[in-house]
């Protein structure tokens, strides 16, 4: 566990082999304090050691490749049209930040949790979309389901910091709406020609300055750069893991949750510098969300003279979740 609080440039970096070995240790070493502090700094963390296996992580990475270089039309059969993007795929041009005027240079995929014919959340969650050529389907959805394991032990760790048991969220996630999103951002430039660049030039950006809506994003792939966080002085900061690790950071539920004890960092995907135009980026966050019924009702240990609640008005993480998509078009 590296956790190095007082550096200012980079995110920090945590490894998380110990969760499994022995938990009680971890706690007892003062590293679930040491976690929560590296996510209070910059609302960021990266995660090494994090068992999710590399031959994964490459495996879905060229899947998603060949998927997005389909063409359009093959594409456009994947998209399921009043579903708010929720399931298949969503186009270039579609998705725009809160309160950009702008939409992002990206088309995506999601991925959601896959429940039996008849389960009493189907309203929530409709059947995933299969893809029919290669194996995009089965590598999305194996990483759909380590993301899902990884994000219950961060949430372990952050349980702990914030003053409640280890099994504090297990019941609270189990049945989450969590969404593996898998994304393409097209090189601004491919053999010579424009084919975003005056897009670019006219304002938009890869993906404009946002905050996750979820409890935690998981974050993997990745190997271009480009995401930045916002620091609390108000500086960019640029966000680039290691190959393999997984970057992981707070969203507004667990925000509003923790009584902004855990900050929900504002972040952005920039567009390439004059010597990366030629190249595209592929990344795959995975938005960790409770259970619909789940109702966010600030956390008393969170609360305090010092910092009363700032949400007195409880609300269930579905109805919170409509009015957030509403906000970014996808509804
Ligand atoms: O592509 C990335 O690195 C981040 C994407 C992101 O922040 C998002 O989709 O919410
Ligand atoms: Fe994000």
């Amino acid at each position: 566990m590296g956790a190095d609080a007082e550096d200012d440039d980079h995110v920090p970096v945590v490894s998380t082999e110990l969760y499994d070995a022995d938990f009680d240790a971890f706690v007892k070493a003062r590293n679930a304090r040491a976690l929560g502090a590296a996510y209070e700094k910059y609302g960021f963390v990266i995660l090494q050691n994090h068992g999710v296996p590399d031959e994964l992580i490459s495996r879905s990475l060229e899947c998603s490749k060949r998927f997005f270089a389909l063409s359009s039309e093959e594409k456009m059969r994947y998209h399921l049209p009043g579903l708010g993007g929720a399931r298949g795929y969503t186009a270039f041009g579609v998705e725009t930040a809160k309160g950009s005027a702008h939409h992002d240079l990206k088309e995506f995929w999601h991925l959601g949790r896959d429940l039996p014919v008849g389960h009493p959340l189907e309203r929530y969650m409709p059947p995933n979309v299969r893809v029919r050529e290669g194996d995009f389907t089965s590598a999305t959805t194996e990483v759909y389901r380590a993301l899902d394991a990884l994000g219950g032990r961060v949430l372990e760790a952050l349980a702990v910091h914030l003053g409640q048991t280890r099994d504090y969220f297990a019941d609270k996630v189990n049945e989450g709406n969590s969404i593996l999103r898998v994304i393409h951002y097209p090189a601004l430039v491919k053999e010579g020609q424009d084919v975003n660049e005056a897009l670019s030039k006219a304002g938009h950006v890869r993906a404009a300055a946002h905050e996750d809506i979820n409890l935690i994003t998981l974050l993997l792939g990745a190997d271009e750069g480009g995401l930045e966080l916002l620091r609390r002085d108000g500086k960019w900061m640029e966000v680039n893991p290691p190959p393999g690790c997984v970057t992981c950071n707070i969203g507004d539920m667990l925000q509003r949750l923790s009584n902004h004890r855990l900050p929900s960092t504002t972040h952005r995907v920039v567009n390439p510098k004059p010597e990366r135009t030629a190249f595209p980026r592929y990344s795959m966050p995975f938005f960790l969300h409770p259970n619909p019924d789940f109702v966010i009702d600030t956390l008393s240990t969170c609360v305090s003279e010092e910092h009363p609640n700032r949400y007195p008005e409880p609300i269930t993480s579905d109805e919170y979740l409509q009015q957030r998509l509403r906000e970014i078009k996808l509804k």
